[in-house]
């Protein structure tokens, strides 16, 4: 049952929905800013939070991932938008996942907050009874003692209900964090990687990758979690206890001048920031020349420390130009580029100089003097009266930034919800997706006037191909470096998008079927092959993770990319363990001389081989009856004639049933013809 339609969902909306409607017509209209760019991920929760980081719509700049919102507006109105959009449902999935939990969390996070003013109240009447005790000699040991063990006894009870909260609360944040870290990693799977090349969507997920990472009590970006919001209410509790606790010892008209004196004097050091004596937090990031710096910086720091880059740093000499654009854009994030717009003025900086805590911490003493002259007050109402004015002002103090923060967590929801309806784009609409049909003999390919250009590419990598291959044929793709021969393979396999043309398989539309349901009928190698951190088995078993597991599949695969003999020399065989920058240096490494005196190979020519068998994952499933292409993008480039030619026997045999007779269509790219 979809979340919409549980009753759960209906009985949240009807609470909350009359709340949301509250506001004016006006306000509930997020798009009061220029309309952006928009790709086809075209819904109002991505357009608002796309809205909610433009920082100059001519130019295009775009805040950073992660930067804070300014409190504009637009931004609330933003902010209403997507609260309106995905928060209900937000919090019901939280609520369904423990509702009974919930409900104590929040009933104790109610009660947390009466905990400070029972504390000082209770504090305060074992103060006055002392005072009692010192200034009329009047010994009342036993009402001492009672109170006394009614404030242990408080203290026991407050810190059960922490520790059961807490223990609670743990239990609820997991459930919820297990589920918003599964639905995150669940959708960048479904990605594919033309949507990923896309910077927005890159920076969508970013936001999102922050929004469930404060689940997990990440504060490192200033991010409150959903569960801090909750928070709330045990602060306005808290404010309202102590509110109640003000209101009766402010009694007469002397005390209702202290209070304001009190409250004055706790305030300005609050106020200060907005003096201009320091930055505030919150316009970070801001103006279009920092988030043009902040991706300089990034760019830069990415050239120094990429080792893809190193080969043109060193040839090119950009070394001092890169750390002199670096610098000069990291002063700018930090700061401290002089910039006469931002000098603070000096009626600030006269302000900042001045030993401004002390003169505060004197100001809060004349309430006190005040007090003391009042016959009334005793010491215990005096101090639960100086702890309540300060508490209040602290907790509406953190309230506020709390409010603040829950502000800018608004935009990283909407992100996350946004995030969640992005659709792939090399899926086809359901409406318009067909089911993948074998056809005999392999599969049929017919390329028009197939065109395609990289994003930021003025150089088109594909213009015009047209070919057509019948099933159980060979295509040859033959070209000399960087005329487009990946390219091509990659749209054969449906990994690449692209712009212009046809492209046919079986005499369909290639972007009807569904990638994951077309997937299932190639198999293929590419250039460059990543090799994960796992064991050999595991690397050639991702060819076709059902066998994955099954030794004899694997060992047939490494035998029809006639690298079975190499498995013999490594220490511990299918299971030595493979690393991106080598071997296992323990255990499994790989001795050169025991290499040699095992099968007469050199431990390099045993890792040269290994590279290269690694790629061959593809034999795991190519034999398969269902798979009807095989697509070898220059797997055999590292290896000798004769070895190259042994691979393409076996991928000839392959494509060929028990007569002989052709099965499946192949696709080879290679620079020579031989
Ligand atoms: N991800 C990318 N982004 C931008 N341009 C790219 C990208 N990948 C390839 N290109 C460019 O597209 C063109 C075709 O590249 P492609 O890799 O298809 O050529 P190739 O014939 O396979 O080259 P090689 O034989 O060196 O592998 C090249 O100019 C290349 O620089």
């Amino acid at each position: 049952m979809s979340l919409r339609a549980s009753p759960l969902y209906s009985s949240f909306y009807e609470l909350l929905y009359p709340i949301l409607e509250l506001f004016p017509r006006r306000l509930r209209n997020p798009y009061s800013k220029p309309t952006l760019a928009r790709s086809n991920y075209s819904t109002s929760l991505y357009d608002a939070w796309l809205a909610s980081r433009v920082i100059s719509s001519n130019k295009g700049d775009y805040l950073s991932p992660g930067a804070h919102r300014s409190l504009s507006a637009d931004n609330f109105r933003l902010a209403l938008h997507i609260s309106k959009r995905c928060a209900i449902d937000f919090f019901a999935l939280l609520w369904s996942l423990h509702p009974f939990r919930i409900l104590l969390m929040l009933s104790f996070d109610v009660l947390r907050g009466v905990f400070p003013a029972f504390r000082g109240y209770s504090q305060a009447l074992i103060i006055d009874e002392l005072q009692t005790l010192i200034s009329t000699g009047n010994y009342t040991w036993t009402r001492l003692a009672k109170l006394i063990s009614t404030e242990v006894c408080r203290m026991a009870l407050e810190s059960a209900v922490d520790s059961f909260a807490s223990s609670n609360e743990v239990i609820v944040q997991n459930s919820a964090r297990f589920i918003m870290e599964y639905k995150q990693m669940n959708q960048r799977i479904r990605m594919d990687v033309p949507t990923m090349a896309d910077p927005i969507i890159r920076d969508l997920f970013q936001e999102s990758d922050l929004f469930v990472r404060s689940f997990s009590g990440v504060s490192g970006f200033g991010l409150l979690s959903p569960f801090d919001i909750i928070r709330v209410l045990t602060l306005v509790s808290e404010l309202v206890s102590h509110m109640l606790v003000l209101w009766s010892l402010t009694s007469n008209a002397s005390h209702h001048w202290i209070l304001v004196f009190s409250i004055a004097s706790t305030v300005l050091p609050l106020l200060l920031p907005f003096m201009g004596c320091s930055r505030t937090y919150y316009g970070e990031h801001q103006t279009a020349q920092e988030v043009r710096s902040v991706a300089k910086q990034e760019k830069m720091r990415a050239l120094a420390h990429s080792e893809s880059y190193r080969p043109e740093v060193s040839l090119f000499g950009l070394g001092p130009w890169i750390l002199q654009s670096w610098a000069k854009a990291r002063k700018v994030v930090l700061g401290l580029e002089s910039n006469p717009m931002s000098e603070p003025s000096m009626s600030s900086t006269l302000l900042s100089q001045m030993n401004m805590s002390d003169l505060l911490t004197a100001l809060q003493n004349v309430p006190l003097m005040l007090a003391l002259r009042s016959s009334s007050t005793s010491l215990g109402s005096f101090t639960l009266y100086r702890t309540s004015v300060q508490c209040f002002i602290f907790t509406a103090k953190n309230l506020w930034q709390t409010i603040l923060m829950a502000f800018q967590a608004i935009f990283l929801l909407g992100a996350f919800g946004a995030a969640m309806e992005v659709e792939p784009k090399l899926s086809p609409r359901k409406d318009k997706s067909i089911r993948y049909r074998s056809i005999p003999c392999g599969m049929k390919l017919e390329a028009r006037n197939l065109s395609y250009s990289y994003p930021g590419s003025k150089e088109p990598a594909l213009q015009n191909v047209n070919l057509t291959v019948n099933a159980g044929e060979t295509l040859a793709i033959v070209g000399f470096n960087g005329s487009g021969k990946s390219t091509l393979a990659n749209i054969l396999l449906r990994i690449s998008e692209f712009h212009d043309g046809e492209l046919l398989i079986n005499g369909h539309d290639i972007r009807s079927y569904d990638p994951t349901d077309y997937h299932n009928h190639v198999s293929a190698v590419f250039q460059g092959f990543s090799k994960f951190n796992a064991s050999v088995k595991e690397n050639i078993g991702v060819g076709y993770v059902p066998e994955m597991g099954r030794r004899a599949a694997v060992e047939k695969a490494a035998q029809l990319a006639g690298a079975g003999h190499i498995l013999g020399a490594l220490p511990k065989g299918l299971k030595t363990k493979l690393d991106c920058s080598g071997y296992e240096a323990d255990g499994g490494a790989i001795h050169k001389s025991l290499s040699r005196e095992r099968h007469g190979l050199s431990g390099g020519e045993v890792m040269n081989s290994l590279d290269c068998f690694i790629s061959y994952l593809a034999f795991m499933r190519a034999h398969r009856p269902e798979v009807d292409l095989l697509v070898f993008d220059e797997p055999t480039s590292s290896l000798d004639a004769h070895a190259q030619n042994r691979v393409f026997d076996t991928v000839e045999k392959l494509s060929r049933g028990p007569e002989g007779e052709r099965k499946k269509t192949n696709s080879e790219v290679t620079k020579t013809t031989s």
